[in-house]
């Protein structure tokens, strides 16, 4: 049968996904992938690298990078982090900013968003995130305060998307409004990619997010993970392979190497054992992990280290 009605056009584009820490970007971006590829953590601002995840659908391709949260710099560090957050707005479509539901918009919000405003050019979105953990009375003061927000700073949403990616609620549709806001294009990647971010990257991730877990909160940014070398063991079966991987965990002091490591290196194995199902369970073959930690003094204001350890 022929029509005359063309149908519609494939779009293809960027979409990035900002917020206070633990506002459920991570959690956000997977669920709308499908697989988990960022790395989501009950501790703030765990997500140092741009992961990419990627929605394949038959019209559209809507890739999503995750940045870090964009906090008052601190430290060179700190710096680095927010210049690479505002670049990324202005290179994407739409950038969403989540509010979790459970708490109020605060000085936080505001300082992104303002930050947000300047960046004329690109759709921005609210999103309302964790909408399971609140009443439909809290949920609408919400929304009613986010679209204050909006006016106070003079963003104009072009939408406010109430989510639960826990829940799997309105995902589907949130995906929806925002490959409605790509422009017409050719698919970007090939099917069945899911991020684009080197596996090294996610090894190392999934390490560093295994070493903060129970860890109190003063260790977060003092934790850097590298990949040093990753390899098939040559020589195996190839029914039974086995990915080597040998990986540093740099801290800052000797006081942190002690808290990582653990009495008698016990914590350090337990890091190790997380780790390795966790990879594993990503990549789909059986690990060898061996882990060193090394001491990067203050890395985090050193140029030269930063640059080392990848940022
Ligand atoms: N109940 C509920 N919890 C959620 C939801 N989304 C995320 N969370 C939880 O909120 C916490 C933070 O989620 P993340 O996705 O890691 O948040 P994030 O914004 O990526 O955090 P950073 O990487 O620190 O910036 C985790 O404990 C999640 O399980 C949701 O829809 N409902």
């Amino acid at each position: 049968m022929s029509s005359d009605t063309q149908p519609p056009a494939h779009r293809s584009g960027f979409a990035c996904f900002v917020g206070r820490p633990n506002a459920g970007k991570s959690t956000l971006t997977n669920a709308m992938v499908g697989t988990k590829v960022v790395i989501t953590s009950s501790k703030p601002q765990t997500t140092r690298t741009v992961v990419r995840g990627i929605v394949h659908r038959p019209d559209a391709q809507l890739i999503l990078v995750d940045t870090p949260g964009l906090h008052r710099p601190r430290t060179l560090l700190g710096e680095r982090l927010n210049d690479l957050v505002v670049t990324t707005w202005a290179e994407v479509d739409v950038v969403a900013v989540c509010f979790p539901a459970d708490e109020k918009p605060g000085p936080g919000d505001r300082f992104l968003v303002n930050e947000l405003a300047k960046v004329k050019r690109t759709i921005k979105f609210a999103v309302a995130t964790k909408t399971d953990l609140v009443t439909p009375e809290q949920l609408a003061e919400h929304l009613m305060a986010i679209d204050r927000l909006g006016q106070e700073t003079g963003t104009e949403w072009a939408e406010i998307v109430p989510v639960s990616a826990v829940a799997g609620d309105q995902v589907q549709l949130l995906a929806d409004l925002l490959v409605a806001r790509l422009p017409e294009g050719p698919q970007l990647y090939p099917d069945g990619e899911l991020s684009d971010a080197p596996e090294e990257a996610i090894v190392a991730d999934l390490i560093r997010e295994a070493a903060l877990e129970g860890v109190r909160d003063e260790l977060p940014h003092s934790i850097a993970v590298v990949v040093e070398e990753m390899a098939l063991k040559e020589d195996r079966d190839p029914d039974k392979p086995l990915l080597v991987i040998h990986a540093n965990v740099f801290v800052e002091r000797d006081s942190q190497k002690g808290i990582v490591i653990g009495h008698k290196g016990s914590r350090l194995r337990e890091v190790g054992t997380e780790a390795r199902q966790q990879i594993t369970a990503m990549l789909g073959v059986p690990v060898y992990l061996d882990l060193h930690v090394k001491i990067a003094k203050d890395w985090q204001r050193d140029p030269k280290q930063l640059r080392r350890l990848g940022f």
